[in-house]
């Protein structure tokens, strides 16, 4: 088979993305032992970042140029909706966190930077630069869900078990491949140029998710807060 695009991106990443496996959130959500408050953190930040990140979808339809590329951002923005989202409801409720509480999650910094990023790339530019924003975000759950199944015990585990279960699910890694192959077929017969601006998005989509880990682990909102 011919090189595509994401080989090419895989190259680029792949040494940020194993700091993600690093990171002390991600390696306490593998090893079982990460503090619930910091999951609790996590999962309110990441509900509000996902419906943001779900218009990022909605927006690939809109630009898409033909009815197949339509169809493939309406199933990812329905995926993401009800089964991503899902996996936030049903562990919501097993914190005693209510729906409105999940839903009205005031944005921290970093996640307002990041999903301002990519929407204000997606809106100026044209569906590939959709492709390229919404890329690293699924690609690297899975890649993450994928490297955490295999630790003993992970799948498993009372709490997080379910999270490294979805992640690492046939369902998702169906989903990251259609991002990946979307990402292809649009970066087929590009320039040189173009082709770099893509990957500069992808690296920087991929940096804004090392920052997530981060927010997470350190239960970050804003530096200074209101009195
Ligand atoms: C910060 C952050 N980055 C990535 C994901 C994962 N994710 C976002 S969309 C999508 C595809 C289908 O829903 C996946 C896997 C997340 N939840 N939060």
């Amino acid at each position: 088979m011919n090189s595509q695009f994401t080989d090419r991106i895989w190259k680029r990443v792949e040494p940020l993305w194993n700091n993600y496996l690093e990171h002390p959130f991600v390696k306490g959500l593998g090893e079982g032992w990460l503090e619930e408050e910091k999951f609790r953190h996590w999962l309110k930040q990441d509900y509000v970042y996902l419906i943001d990140y779900s218009r990022l979808f909605a927006l690939g339809s809109a630009k898409a140029h033909n009815l197949a590329t339509m169809n493939e951002f309406s199933k990812l923005l329905h995926g993401t909706l009800f089964m991503e989202m899902d996996l936030h409801r049903g562990y919501a409720e097993k914190f005693g966190i209510s729906r409105e509480d999940l839903e009205n999650t005031g944005a921290a910094a970093t996640t307002t930077a990041y999903t301002s990023y990519m929407l204000n790339v997606a809106q100026r530019g044209s569906i590939e630069h959709v492709a390229a924003t919404v890329l690293a975000c699924a690609w690297s759950y899975n890649f993450i869900g994928l490297k955490l199944s295999q630790i003993e015990g992970a799948l498993d585990h009372e709490l997080y078990g379910n999270w490294i279960q979805t992640y690492s699910s046939e369902e998702f890694t169906d989903l990251a491949e259609s991002c990946k192959q979307l990402m292809n077929t649009l970066a087929e017969d590009k320039p040189e140029r173009e082709l770099a601006e893509l990957e500069e998005i992808i690296y920087k989509t991929s940096m804004f998710e090392y920052m997530f880990w981060d927010m997470a682990e350190n239960m970050e909102t804003w530096p200074v807060k209101e009195s």
